[in-house]
């Protein structure tokens, strides 16, 4: 009897076990080892959160070769849906937003990917990744089986997935998992039939190979509602956590399979008004170490937090509403800079002692270049020049429009009326409760009187004659990306009223600045400016040389800030007609939380915006969607989120739903 006639003789007798062998490219769960299996073989990723939306694409390189050269296997992404589709039906996959680039550099360092397209990906990101102009339908449920909302996330998917698909592990890329939808069991609607859309929508469009999973805090009354069987549950808790508890909490989930914290938090986000969150050093790598002895999958987040640049920041709701910085530093291992610090090297150290680092040094801080103090000369008030800033001009309604029933999805708008009688002794102008969404600055006959505050202040004394101009600037904040059980509209979502009587006869100005600035304003010639006393919002300008080299920097504003409003005479600076902006030194202030990092001004210098408006801080904009032409019509009164998105009770959303099916 020759071999083969031997082993088949083995096999039949069930002496010889032949090896299952995977198929040459696969990502998988072992769920008898507990454990990840990639090409068949035990595989464990140590992974770090970075998301390109929040790094100028020329730096794309050189923070993922520092995760790489940290000792990470796997890096965790999120795919912000409203920064590739702006309005619907357009998408933009160019420059910073070339997602497919992203990958592919990915795949070119080594590193493997974790995709979490969402569609809602929280992330402190606006809306949590969701477009804004899907509340242009102001009575959709978000994150549900409302069909609306599948209808847009379909027409989605299928714009994306087909992107993933093919740099899938199984299909010769460098993707080993996609997560789907994201800690959806923090969220009141419970909606399994949405879930189960979701999941056929990624195996229709991903294939059956690809290993999906879900992520929710570790606790089982969220795993409850964020997981669905076919999908993989994962957990996220940070540093503080009891590791029994947390994976516990996983285990009565998947009682087999890896523990994977696919969020474990290496510092925490900031709030406009906050101090700058840290977490120390040792605990972060404490903990790392520990999940790594038990064999657990980790990824930390952030890694790399960057910046959230433009309008692209969110907000979050717990007693108030509390809009995210312009920095995503996160204190993160690589910090808001890209630049390594003392808290990478420790994570470097704990992942050195369970596999072997990269050969070689990690890459240096980038250089910095300090263009020094810049005088800026006031150039317009806002109110000034509407003309520039509204083209359209305004559009004309008896009652406030939001910013939604004006299409307009981002930045600021203008509310403009009269009084409409003399106010010879201080009146109370009010804005109802959770009418202000979300920064009202007021100014009465073009002079600042105070700024009103969604949650904080809503009322200011004014005193005045009839016919006098009154003007309410708004302006966005960020849509929360969490903690949101309605839709967050922005605007005046309430009518203001005047000693108690609701005011009228608005014209609505949408502000394009970001348009404006794009075609070259503000323009050399400097107007004269007005002589008025606190003016209000106004453009200041100021140029800058630079040394020819496009160095990093950022803007710093020392003194300015966006703390809770205080009265008009309060807090305003006084007889500083010319701010000086001292830019960034040599090395990154740590103190201050470094602002956005300037795309390097092209010489020769840009004029440089200090408003704050987000436009001054990046060539490449996204725009709000400019608004119509005006109206002569009184429009439809206000638009109010339905009544099963104004904090409604889950039972009143599943019959709504129920019903809608
Ligand atoms: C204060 C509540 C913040 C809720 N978000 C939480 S827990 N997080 C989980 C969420 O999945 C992630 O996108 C990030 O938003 C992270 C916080 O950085």
């Amino acid at each position: 009897m020759g071999l083969p006639g031997l082993v088949l003789l083995l096999l039949a007798a069930g002496l010889l076990r032949a090896q299952p062998t995977a198929p040459a490219r696969s990502f998988q769960l072992d769920y008898e080892h507990d454990c990840f299996l990639r090409d068949g073989v035990p595989f464990r990723y140590v992974s770090g959160s970075i998301h390109y939306a929040r790094v100028p694409r020329p730096a794309w390189r050189d923070r993922l070769l520092k995760m790489y050269m940290s000792g990470l296997n796997a890096l965790q992404v999120y795919v912000p849906w409203n920064y590739h589709e702006p309005l619907p039906g357009l998408y933009n996959f160019a420059g910073d937003r070339d997602v497919e680039a992203f990958l592919d550099l990915t795949a070119e360092l080594g590193l493997l990917v974790i995709l979490r397209p969402g569609p809602y990906i929280c992330a402190e990101w606006e809306m949590g990744g969701l477009p804004a102009w899907l509340l242009w339908q102001s009575d959709i449920v978000l994150r549900s089986s409302d069909p609306a909302f599948l209808a847009a996330v379909d027409s989605w998917l299928h714009v994306l997935l087909p992107k993933i698909k093919p740099r899938l592990y199984q299909n010769g890329g460098n993707i080993i998992s996609v997560q789907v939808e994201n800690e959806y069991g923090s969220y009141y609607a419970c909606d399994y039939n949405y879930l189960r859309h979701l999941l056929g929508s990624f195996r229709a469009l991903l294939g059956s190979e690809v290993l999906l999973f879900t992520t929710d805090g570790a606790q089982a009354e969220e795993l409850r509602c964020g997981t669905l069987q076919g999908l993989y549950a994962t957990v996220d808790f940070g540093p503080g956590s009891n590791l029994t508890e947390a994976f516990g909490a996983q285990r009565g989930v998947e009682p087999r399979g890896p523990l994977v914290n696919s969020e474990y938090y290496t510092g925490w986000l900031d709030y406009w008004g906050g101090t700058h969150a840290s977490t120390s050093a040792t605990q972060v790598a404490r903990g790392l170490a520990d999940m790594l002895r038990l064999g657990a999958n980790v990824n930390m987040y952030m890694f790399h937090g960057g910046t959230n640049f433009a309008y692209w920041s969110g907000a979050d709701l717990k007693a108030q509403y509390k809009p995210v910085t312009t920095s995503y530093d996160y204190d993160a291992p690589l910090s808001e800079a890209g630049d390594p610090t003392e808290k990478l090297f420790a994570i470097r150290t704990v992942i050195s002692q369970f596999q072997p680092l990269p050969a070689g040094p990690m890459p240096p801080a980038t250089p910095k270049y300090a263009y020094g103090q810049v005088d800026l000369r006031k150039y317009a008030d806002l109110l000034d020049v509407l003309d520039v800033l509204s083209p359209s001009g305004p559009i004309r309604s008896q009652f406030p429009l939001t910013f939604e029933a004006i299409k307009q999805t981002h930045g600021f708008v203008l509310y403009h009326t009269q009084l409409p009688h003399d106010v010879p002794a201080p009146a109370p102008l009010s804005a109802p409760p959770h009418g202000i969404c979300d920064r009202g600055y007021v100014m009465l006959q073009k002079e600042y009187q105070g700024t009103l505050e969604r949650d904080g202040q809503s009322t200011l004394p004014v005193t005045g004659r009839a016919g006098d101009a009154l003007d309410v600037l708004l302006e966005n904040m960020g849509r929360l990306s969490f903690g949101a059980n309605f839709s967050d509209f922005k605007g005046l979502l309430g009518n203001l009223s005047l000693d108690s009587s609701p005011l009228s006869n608005w014209l609505i100005y949408p502000l394009a600045i970001d348009a404006a600035v794009q075609q070259g304003w503000p323009h050399a010639a400097l107007p004269q400016p007005s002589s008025r006393g606190r003016s209000g919002p106004a453009f200041y300008t100021g140029t800058f040389e630079t040394p020819g080299i496009a160095w990093d920097t950022f803007v710093k504003f020392p003194g300015w800030s966006k703390v809770r409003s205080r009265r008009a005479d309060e807090g305003v600076e006084r007889g500083r007609a010319q701010p000086r902006l001292p830019l960034a030194g040599p090395a990154v202030d740590k103190r201050l939380q470094p602002g956005p990092l300037l795309a390097p001004p092209r010489a020769p210098a840009d004029p440089l915006c200090a408003w704050l408006s987000p436009a001054c801080r990046l060539p490449q904009q996204h725009h709000g969607a400019g608004a119509g032409g005006s109206s002569s019509q009184p429009l439809p009164a206000l638009p109010r989120p339905a009544p099963s998105q104004q904090h409604p009770q889950p039972q009143h959303l599943d019959r709504r739903i129920n019903a809608g099916l």
